[in-house]
């Protein structure tokens, strides 16, 4: 399943008018790829994830998540949406300070009535995904940047989603850690089918995206390919 906006119109009030955040934008990601998302500050990337992730609702246009058009759905049903079909990266993991990192994953599956015993086996193995497997059991505190970085990831895998939507992951992070992490997102889109959506002001991370789409004014130009 796939991701797709069709013509989504944004805007914000802005004094005694509206900012047009995004301006009549069309895009489709589709399961397994990669999509980058470059362009300038203010350009509209972060409120394009935020209407993908159906968290902002557009003044017009569709968006459509894991073939289910977000028009219908009240905001109890675009919640049920977000955990079962999308997941999302932000810039920093924001994980919680008392928690192992099989802990931070365990919790967001709590809620969705597995057993305990496979959510735990599910974290592991996400763990193991992201090359932690020897750090199930530390606590923020005791990890790297990169590897927090890599918790978050792996948590917003917790619940299976079709849609991965990730914000500037490596903001926080040189160069070289930058690129081992959005190395990593593209082997797990791969892997785990998801469409991905990945916000970065860094040039250097599109060699491994399959496709780019620039943003500027809230417009979009449409993926060209990697
Ligand atoms: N809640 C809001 N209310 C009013 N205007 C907003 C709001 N959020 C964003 N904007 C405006 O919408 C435009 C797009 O902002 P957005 O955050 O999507 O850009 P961006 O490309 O993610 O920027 P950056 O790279 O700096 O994070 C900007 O002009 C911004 O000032």
């Amino acid at each position: 399943m796939s991701l797709a906006l069709d013509a989504v119109t944004l805007t914000y009030p802005d004094g005694d008018g509206r900012l047009t955040a995004l301006d009549d934008v069309s895009l489709t990601v589709p399961p397994g790829r990669l999509t980058a998302v470059v362009g300038p500050s203010g350009s509209g990337k972060s409120s394009l994830l935020a209407v993908a992730a159906t968290l902002v609702t557009p003044d017009r246009g569709r968006v459509v998540v894991a073939g289910t058009d977000t028009a219908g759905l009240d905001a109890a049903g675009r919640a049920e949406l977000r955990r079962t079909s999308i997941g999302i990266v932000f810039q920093q993991p924001n994980l919680l300070p008392s928690l192992t990192a099989a802990e931070q994953l365990q919790v967001m599956a709590h809620l969705s009535g597995r057993p305990p015993k496979s959510v735990r086996d599910r974290a592991l193995d996400l763990l193991d995904a992201v090359g932690l497997a020897d750090r199930a059991a530390r606590r923020p505190h005791q990890l790297s940047g990169g590897q927090r970085q890599r918790v978050n990831i792996a948590r917003a895998l917790m619940n299976e989603p079709s849609v991965l939507l990730v914000d500037e992951p490596t903001s926080a992070l040189d160069h070289e850690r930058g690129a081992a992490i959005v190395a990593l997102l593209a082997r797990l889109t791969r892997e785990r089918g998801t469409a991905t959506l990945l916000v970065t002001h860094d040039q250097g991370h599109l060699g491994a995206a399959d496709a780019t789409i620039t943003v500027q004014d809230g417009r979009a130009t449409l993926p060209t390919p990697a």
